[in-house]
């Protein structure tokens, strides 16, 4: 396929490229543009199986915030001319538990890997960020200038880090585009890759997994939040959709745009129970819930207001309904019950 990015981004460098979303990127990537792609992970979550066989994607197994390894092994070797940055500790309840280890990852980690980037005068960086900077809300859908007060040290790294970028922006001239995820769910509708986090915690693959019969029964944490039904309302993207929004914040930033953040939701929001619904109707399974205690941290709601990303990165979404997003994840979950232990 024509390559959507600019002649002179030939080689992106997608850092935690064999993880979830990375390797959705990394995807779409090989789909929409004609970059060499080299995926910089260490497979601590991710999964080699992901990694597209291809001769314009190269796999270095390796740590980003090893800084002489990143430096010798990626940056002097190949001329990367932007980087996309997934590598991150993302489960909000360690992260309250363990916050100097979500700050060493996050923060520290990201600060390494922008230093080798500016010893090597690398001009374009995408940052995978999240809802979880806003904290709680006060108005939704929630506009990318909404506040930024994070309940949470998970929230807060990313939030170091979007403002570390700004002044890295200032001083360095470095182009970049924080891309806030709201709930990234599904999987690509072709290739054999998915969700699969150990252990896992996430809303749609646990519910998929009472369907297969792996659990008794899903768990719903809170009934007595301020919503239409009292469980959590949360703005569920496909994670193509994501993919492809970092390809349109490259090709923003590398004909000009200048530096800043996007929100990426469907702004639609779906109660924990609708979810839940969605998922008996797409399964035919009928999904035991059981109403369990809140869990901590959670906020009654977060819907995602998209337009900035619609407008200036011209952003586009393929899904937009729940039910065709874990259409999606049941595949993926009913061809791979184990995940990529025994994916093919
Ligand atoms: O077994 C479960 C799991 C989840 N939930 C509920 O389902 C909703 C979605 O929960 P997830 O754990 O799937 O996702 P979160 O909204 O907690 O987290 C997402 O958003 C966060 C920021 O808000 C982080 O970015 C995180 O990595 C990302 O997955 C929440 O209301 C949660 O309480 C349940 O009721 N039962």
């Amino acid at each position: 396929m024509a390559s959507s990015l600019p002649r002179e981004v030939k080689n992106v460098l997608v850092c935690g490229g064999a993880g979830y979303i990375g390797s959705h990127t990394v995807l779409e990537l090989t789909r929409q543009s004609d970059s060499t792609v080299y995926i910089l992970d260490n497979l601590s979550t991710g999964y080699e199986k992901t990694i597209p066989k291809s001769d314009r994607v190269v796999f270095i197994n390796g740590d980003v915030s090893d800084v002489d390894f990143v430096d010798r092994e990626v940056f002097s070797k190949y001329k990367i001319d932007a980087v996309m940055h997934f590598c991150a500790l993302i489960v909000v309840p360690e992260s309250v538990t363990n916050p100097l280890k979500y700050y060493d990852n996050n923060v520290v980690g990201t600060l390494r890997l922008l230093q080798v980037m500016q010893k090597h005068e690398v001009p374009y960086f995408i940052f995978s960020s999240t809802a979880a900077v806003f904290g709680i809300p006060e108005t939704s859908p929630i506009d990318p200038s909404a506040a930024t007060v994070p309940i949470n040290p998970y929230g807060e790294t990313k939030l170091v880090v979007e403002r570390m970028l700004r002044w890295c922006s200032e001083a360095y001239g470095l182009k970049f585009a924080s891309l806030r995820y709201f709930n990234a769910c599904g999987a690509d509708k072709e290739i054999n890759i998915g969700e699969c986090h150990k252990p896992e915690s996430h809303l749609i693959p646990i519910i998929l997994q009472v369907a297969l019969g792996q659990r008794e029964n899903v768990q719903v944490f809170g009934d007595d939040y301020n919503t239409v039904d009292g469980t959590c309302v949360r703005d569920y993207i496909h994670v193509t959709d994501l993919a492809t929004a970092h390809i349109r914040a490259l090709e923003y930033l590398a004909k000009g745009g200048k530096s800043d953040v996007f929100n990426l939701g469907s702004g639609l929001g779906y109660t924990v129970k609708e979810v839940v619904d969605a998922c008996r109707k797409v399964t035919g399974h009928p999904i035991p819930a059981v109403v369990s205690p809140r869990r901590g941290g959670d906020p009654d709601s977060l819907v995602a207001g998209s337009k900035k990303a619609e407008e200036v990165l011209g952003w586009t979404r393929k899904y937009d309904s729940i039910e065709k997003i874990v259409e999606t994840a049941w595949r993926w979950h009913k061809n791979n019950p184990h995940g990529f232990d025994h994916a093919h």
